[in-house]
């Protein structure tokens, strides 16, 4: 499959700050990669770098096949700022149509937009009497006109609450079900771990890893937590045969590489008559996270 974002060997500077180094990713029709890094990281810089408003100072980028900022480049993509905000006196449904005539397409689309993001009640308010979240939908539902190829998103959940988060990123695998290939920055780890396909992290302007979540876990090697529930009176017993940390009185934790699952959990089974219960963590994008924004020389800058 031909990717909708090319990006290769990005090296971007800012007088002689290099703020983009060497980054290389793609992003493919009907993915949603999540761009992670943490504030001055790099990540609104590379979304600039895509829509045309920087220019690399080596490297190349190619959205649709067509360099940043070119007419067909334009055309196939489509960008939602992290701060986004619309002309107060103008209802919804006049917001839209307005953008959707700046893009040339057809008005009958409003409607259809403005039901996906939950706001065709609300279409006929002015949108200064919208609150945060009702923006936030309406400048997805503007991201959204024309069925752009890339929809960049920065940061597009940023201040809101878990309904609406969530309701977005229905939005957003919606869009991407279409057939859009969606680069979105977020702070948010948790929502990003269930809503997005694969995970980019950028840390200090560098790509530290790319991928989907299991394969980042399977790349950093981290431990998966055992979590044993002892019956009452055996956690001695379990913790001087397991070792672990103990968390209480009943629970131990134990550390498992992840080759070496399957035994543990057979060890476990012949002390049977002394658990109450085995839990399973893998580890989280948050471990992975840490894992890999803390990797290399200036971990602690990070
Ligand atoms: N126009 C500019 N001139 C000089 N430096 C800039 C400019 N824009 C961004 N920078 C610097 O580039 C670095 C990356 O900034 P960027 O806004 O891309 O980070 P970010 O990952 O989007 O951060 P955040 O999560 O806080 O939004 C920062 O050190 C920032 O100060």
């Amino acid at each position: 499959m031909t990717a909708i974002l090319a990006i290769n060997a990005l090296c971007l500077s800012f007088g002689g700050q290099r703020v983009l180094d060497d980054v290389s990713l793609s992003v493919q029709p009907g993915e949603r990669l999540a761009l992670l890094g943490h504030n001055g990281a790099g990540k609104s810089t590379l979304f600039k770098t895509v829509l045309g408003f920087l220019h690399p100072s080596s490297g190349t980028v190619a959205v649709a096949g067509h360099a940043p900022g070119s007419n067909p480049a334009r055309e196939a993509v489509n960008y939602l700022p992290e701060v986004v905000s619309f002309q107060r006196n103008l209802s919804g449904r006049e917001v839209l149509s307005y953008f959707s005539g700046l893009r040339g397409t057809p008005k009958a689309e409003v409607s259809d937009l403005l039901a996906r993001v939950g706001l065709l009640d609300a279409a006929d308010r002015a949108v200064g009497a919208y609150s945060k979240g009702m923006r936030q939908r309406l400048g997805l539902a503007q991201a959204l006109i024309g069925a752009p190829r890339l929809l960049l998103l920065d940061e597009p959940t940023s201040g809101l609450d878990p309904v609406s988060r969530h309701e977005f990123y229905e939005v957003i695998a919606d869009a991407a079900a279409r057939g859009s290939a969606v680069l979105l920055s977020s702070h948010g780890l948790e929502e990003v771990q269930d809503k997005t396909d694969s995970i980019a992290i950028l840390a200090r302007g560098r790509l530290k890893a790319e991928g989907t979540l299991a394969e980042l876990a399977q790349e950093a090697g981290l431990p998966t937590t055992i979590r044993i529930s002892a019956k009452p009176g055996a956690a001695d017993d379990l913790h001087g045969e397991f070792g672990g940390r103990r968390v209480n009185g009943c629970r131990l934790d134990l550390d498992c590489a992840q080759g070496a699952k399957v035994d543990l959990l057979a060890r476990l089974g012949r002390h049977h008559d002394k658990l109450r219960d085995v839990e399973i963590a893998p580890p989280g994008l948050t471990d992975i996270y840490r894992h890999f924004s803390r990797m290399g020389p200036t971990e602690d800058q990070i």
